[in-house]
């Protein structure tokens, strides 16, 4: 049976409810932190993990075709929550949490490479200044605010790049892909399947959900934001990503993106 890493975030309910209606699968349910090991330790088959979770281990996993979690323009679940103007955040202490791969990496090119910005980073929230959140903690907030600015990350990507934001990718084991090749080509078909029709019903998967601090509107706007693509363009949003990481010394070099093959 195919083990399945699930990011137990709202933005991807709407395809695990539909992938968990069959019972063909075994899931494991966490942060993408959490998952990103999980992959690499071989604990789980397959799973959407962090995006620079590739970039560090390439030759660990392969990536599924026209899947992924991004944003377009805004994200909302990815955000830097602040009492300061983001220009004076220089040498202010940013809390990093610890359920992210990807955004972290994100947030240090924006205030790097395109804000010019030094800060210095924390994982102790305690005496911090501003704080990166992901997934449902960010999203309460972004609607619930106790801070007086709220930086969306996806926004700020695109503000500088012209390019959607790819949080995080399908990814499968290198060994799994050579053991598992048929019961992964079904899986991945119903994957795309599920991506097709995710956005179709969502007044109907409202009902079976439910966010605390949040109306059914502002989800079903959540869900619309969210994109699952994997297009030409993210993918070169992916790339200038991962350049801009390299450039940063967050990754040891560029890597070549490899698709799995059905
Ligand atoms: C869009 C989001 O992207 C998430 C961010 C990730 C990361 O920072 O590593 C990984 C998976 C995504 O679920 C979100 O948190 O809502």
């Amino acid at each position: 049976m195919l083990i399945i890493g699930e990011i137990e975030y709202a933005n991807v309910y709407p395809i695990f409810y539909e992938l968990k209606k069959n019972g063909k699968y075994k899931f494991i349910k966490s942060y993408p932190s959490v998952l990103n090991k999980a992959l690499r330790d071989g604990g789980i088959d397959i799973s959407c993990c962090s995006s620079i979770e590739y970039a560090r281990h390439p030759e660990n996993y392969l990536i599924l075709k026209n899947l992924s979690i991004s944003s377009i323009k805004e994200v909302k679940s990815v955000c830097l929550f602040s009492n300061y103007e983001i220009k004076y955040l220089e040498n202010k202490n940013i809390y990093l949490t610890d359920e992210s791969g990807t955004s972290i990496v994100l947030l240090k090119i924006l205030l790097k490479k395109f804000l010019n910005i030094n800060v210095n980073y924390s994982i102790d929230k305690n005496d911090c200044d501003a704080f990166l959140y992901i997934g449902d903690k960010a999203l309460y907030r972004f609607y619930n605010s106790e801070f007086k600015y709220v930086f969306d990350l996806g926004k700020l990507w695109y503000d500088f790049t012209g390019f959607p934001f790819v949080y995080a990718l399908w990814l499968v084991n290198r060994e799994v892909a050579k053991d598992k090749l048929d019961i992964l080509k079904n899986f991945y078909n119903e994957l795309v399947d599920i991506k097709t029709n995710s956005k179709k019903n969502l007044s109907t998967l409202i009902d079976h959900y439910y966010f605390k601090g949040l109306t059914s509107y502002q989800i079903i706007d959540y869900w619309e934001t969210i994109n699952y693509d994997l297009t030409t363009s993210h993918l070169n949003g992916l790339k200038t990503f991962y350049e801009y990481a390299y450039e940063i010394g967050e990754i040891k070099k560029v890597p070549k993106l490899e698709f799995i093959n059905f």
